[in-house]
């Protein structure tokens, strides 16, 4: 009797022990991944595998990612996302020849694509596989051809007149100190907002702005959120458990109110703008694309993606650039003075003088490398592939990751990295890295579809603002930036607060 009541007793204590070792085992059974095919790695704990920094948000995945491309010299290494084996390339020849090259065997991203967790994501161009991706890409690439961009850039430079406007009204004797980050936020809104669904944004008027506030619901700091848009892009595992959505229900809730009815609006009244939406009315018309069906609830999710994917990355690029001429007052004034030179009263900055400025384009150029807006490139192996020059063969399903900040942060392309250096990129030193060590719009068939858009309305913004205000730094300004270790896009701890003085018309 007493030996029956004592094993009962420890039955639970055993059951708990078996689960435990099991679920332990399971954490850490592909930890001997790496080492089984003589690959260098860096060691992993339960888990977290190598990314404990960044899922307690220790650090961002991108300086995490640095820390490990300074650890390593060879050409690839392995590292675990929690337990997921990721081949991490450092070497640039071997980046251009996967993400170009040799596409046809990383044709996807790492992330997960299930749309009965969430069929909304699974229709972005970002998330989704190469079957659907194909069709999207194709069917969403006339929206950013030259033509377009003309039309878009048209509606660019009023955005940029209401955010002088917006400048003018914070001054007090021509001067006022402002927190970028913020002002850059509000222009990426309204030039989205704008140029891609033809709806004011009305970022920069008094009360209240749909869009703005959509754009903070999407990147604002909560844990949830954090969650979100850590395990869509690095962590499908987290996804597979958890089923979030991208998403939150207000986002959807604002998306299929106001892009559905102004989608629906431009089919009652026949209305064509040139703009996005232009093209989903015109999905929708289609219906059946290739075996893909538009139906208004695909065409609300199309017109998300850009929202998710071009707010911070706009504003952070423009907010960053700003702050570094503040810094640094001879590379302003080169610029000023290149943009004087360029600006007749006949054709003010239009889009032919933008894109002839080459110092403007290097100042952006370096704005990009020191401050990359994604931490990394990934892909997903499609089709079994061997590393050149080595014997290791990727199966179907393993991901490589491409660590941004390592590269755009290494001394031997890019010496004396910390510096704002934008002559690195003029003709004559251009060549002094490989091409395939920067890659701030990623490269190949899935590089970022918004990269000449997002380069108008940065180059104009920061054309204009310079043309009109000189910038300083304050007191309140940071002399070093320190970054969010939460989040996937990069984003500063403090304010970003420096000085706008107009410049008068005389000296124009
Ligand atoms: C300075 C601003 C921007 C930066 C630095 C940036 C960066 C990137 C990067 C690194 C990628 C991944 C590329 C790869 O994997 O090879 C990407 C993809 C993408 N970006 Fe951007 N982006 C910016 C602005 C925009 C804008 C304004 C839009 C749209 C309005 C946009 C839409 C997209 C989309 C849809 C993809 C997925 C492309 C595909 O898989 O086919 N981006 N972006």
């Amino acid at each position: 009797m007493n030996s029956y009541i004592n094993l009962s007793s420890v039955l639970p204590l055993v059951a708990v022990l078996v689960l435990t070792f099991s679920l332990y085992k399971y954490l850490v059974e592909n930890f001997d991944y790496w080492e089984k095919r003589q690959i260098k790695f860096l060691k992993p704990v339960p888990f977290f595998g190598n990314f404990s920094k960044a899922f307690l948000q220790q650090k961002g995945i991108g300086f995490l990612l640095a820390e490990f491309y300074n650890q390593v010299q060879e050409r690839f290494f392995g590292i675990f996302v929690l337990s997921e084996p990721v081949l991490v390339i450092r070497d640039p020849e071997l980046i251009k020849q996967v993400l170009i090259k040799d596409f046809q065997h990383f044709a996807d991203r790492s992330n997960l694509e299930d749309e009965s967790i969430d069929n909304i994501s699974a229709d972005f161009l970002f998330f989704s596989k190469y079957k659907k991706w194909k069709i999207l890409r194709s069917k969403q690439s006339p929206i950013f051809s030259s033509g377009k961009l003309r039309c878009m850039f048209l509606k660019m430079e009023t955005v940029v007149k209401d955010m002088e406007f917006y400048i003018n009204s914070k001054m007090s004797t021509n001067l006022c100190n402002l927190d970028v980050k913020e002002l850059c936020n509000r222009y990426s809104t309204d030039v989205l907002a704008l140029c891609i669904f033809g709806m004011k944004g009305a970022s920069f008027e008094n009360g209240h702005s749909k869009f703005y506030d959509i754009e903070k619901r999407i990147f604002g700091f909560s844990l949830l959120n954090d969650f979100r848009l850590f395990g869509h892009t690095t962590a499908k595992s987290f996804i597979k458990l958890t089923r979030l959505k991208l998403l939150d229900s207000t986002v959807m809730k604002f998306l299929r109110q106001t892009i559905g009815s102004q989608i629906e609006k431009r089919e009652q009244n026949h209305l064509e703008n040139n703009d996005f939406l232009d093209i989903l009315v015109e999905l929708k018309r289609m219906g059946n694309v290739r075996g893909l069906m538009f139906d208004q609830d695909r065409v609300v999710a199309l017109s998300g993606q850009f929202i998710v994917a071009g707010y911070e990355t706009v504003s952070t690029t423009l907010c960053f650039a700003l702050y570094e001429l503040s810094l640094n007052q001879e590379a302003q004034q080169k610029l000023r003075d290149e943009l004087r030179d360029a600006v007749t009263e006949e054709n003010g900055l239009d889009y032919e003088t933008i894109h002839k400025l080459p110092y403007l384009d290097q100042v952006v150029k370096e704005t990009l490398r020191k401050y990359p807006v994604l931490p990394y490139l990934d892909r997903c192996c499609t089709k079994e592939y061997r590393i050149p020059g080595s014997d290791l063969v990727l199966q179907p399903g393993s991901i490589i990751y491409i660590p941004m900040f390592g590269l755009h942060y290494d001394k031997n392309y890019f010496p004396d990295p910390n510096k704002f250096i934008p002559e690195r990129f003029s003709e004559e030193n251009k060549s002094s890295f490989p091409a395939s060590a920067y890659v701030p719009f990623g490269i190949g068939p899935r590089v970022c579809i918004g990269e000449r858009f997002a380069l108008n309305a940065t180059k104009l913004a920061i054309a204009q603002l310079l043309l009109d205000y000189h910038l300083e730094k304050c007191n309140e300004t940071p002399i070093h930036v320190e970054f969010k270790a939460r989040g996937i896009t990069l984003m500063p701890t403090k304010k970003l607060i420096i000085n706008f003085t107009k410049i008068s018309q005389a000296a124009y």
